[in-house]
């Protein structure tokens, strides 16, 4: 069900290589087939092989850019991403509460996969005092919600309790990524009256630069094309599992994950 005109946002900061941030929310947005707009957070120096550098956009331009989208097309779902200080955070919320969004996926980026730190120390409280209370779905990975929630997670009982744990800070639903742990690719959604499991192979690739961004967009995705919560994470799921099959050696490090293999045979 593509629908080029279906508005949808990402709130994130930008990654020069292209593999996560804003240029991978933009071309999941696409490859699903909805119409991507970005607010950019910060400005990433970074390549497949690591961050060099980061420089964060001040808290009015950032509102700026939201309200210039708001004001005009509004989104039918959003995304969130990396938010690195705490003014950042008390800005994009007190923005979105004008404008009272259904549906804003959280994905709490904390740590690059080269090792990077993107959400600074101090801003860990705003984004479990303010942020994840206005999210419709957090998508922590195992690492985020062993820091959200201060508890070590090992297996799916503790992925259930510690999910369970962010749900009680006010998200609808929290989608806690297994993909840091051995064995299948498990994902669980766990909301009120809900535990879901999704459960795929794990592929043994290099190349997952972007894996939580794309995600989380998809998830967006399929709520703005009017999915229910757990068909958009069904599809989702099943969109970063073929994208990461399908990823590929650019660069000289860690690579980014395909979002256009269905077209690959029509190019030259
Ligand atoms: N090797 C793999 N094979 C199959 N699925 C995977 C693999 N690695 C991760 N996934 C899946 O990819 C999705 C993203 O999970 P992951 O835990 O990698 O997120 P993340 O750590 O937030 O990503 P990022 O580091 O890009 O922010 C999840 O659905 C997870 O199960
Ligand atoms: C701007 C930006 N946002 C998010 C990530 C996380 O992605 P990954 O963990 O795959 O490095 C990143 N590297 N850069």
């Amino acid at each position: 069900m593509r629908n080029y005109k279906v508005p949808t946002l990402t709130i994130a900061g930008s990654d020069s290589s292209g593999g996560a941030g804003i240029q991978a929310d933009l071309k999941t947005f696409s490859a699903i087939g909805t119409y991507g707009m970005s607010v950019i957070t910060a400005i990433t120096a970074q390549n497949t092989q690591g961050v060099l550098d980061v420089e964060d956009l001040s808290g009015k331009i950032i509102r700026k850019q939201i309200e210039a989208v708001f004001n005009d097309i509004y989104p039918k779902a959003l995304k969130i991403g990396m938010v690195s200080n705490p003014e950042i955070i008390l800005e994009i919320v007190s923005t979105l509460k004008k404008y009272n969004p259904k549906f804003i996926v959280l994905d709490p980026v904390m740590i690059s996969k080269s090792g990077y730190c993107l959400l600074k120390k101090e801003a860990k409280d705003s984004l479990i005092k303010h942020l994840i209370p206005i999210a419709y779905v957090v998508t922590p990975n195992i690492p985020e919600a062993e820091e959200i929630s201060g508890q070590k997670i090992n297996n799916l009982e503790d992925m259930k309790n510690v999910g369970e744990k962010i749900l009680n800070l006010g998200p609808k639903y929290v989608l806690m990524k297994g993909g840091h742990l051995e064995g299948d690719a498990i994902d669980v959604l766990i909301g009120k009256d809900t535990f879901e499991i999704y459960k795929e192979n794990r592929f043994n690739r290099k190349n997952t630069h972007g894996t939580g961004c794309t995600l989380s967009s998809a998830i967006t995705s399929h709520l703005a094309l009017g999915y229910d919560i757990f068909e958009s994470v069904k599809l989702s799921k099943k969109y970063i599992t073929e994208a990461i099959t399908h990823s590929f050696d650019i660069g000289k490090g860690v690579g980014p994950v395909n979002h256009f293999y269905e077209f690959e045979d029509r190019i030259e």
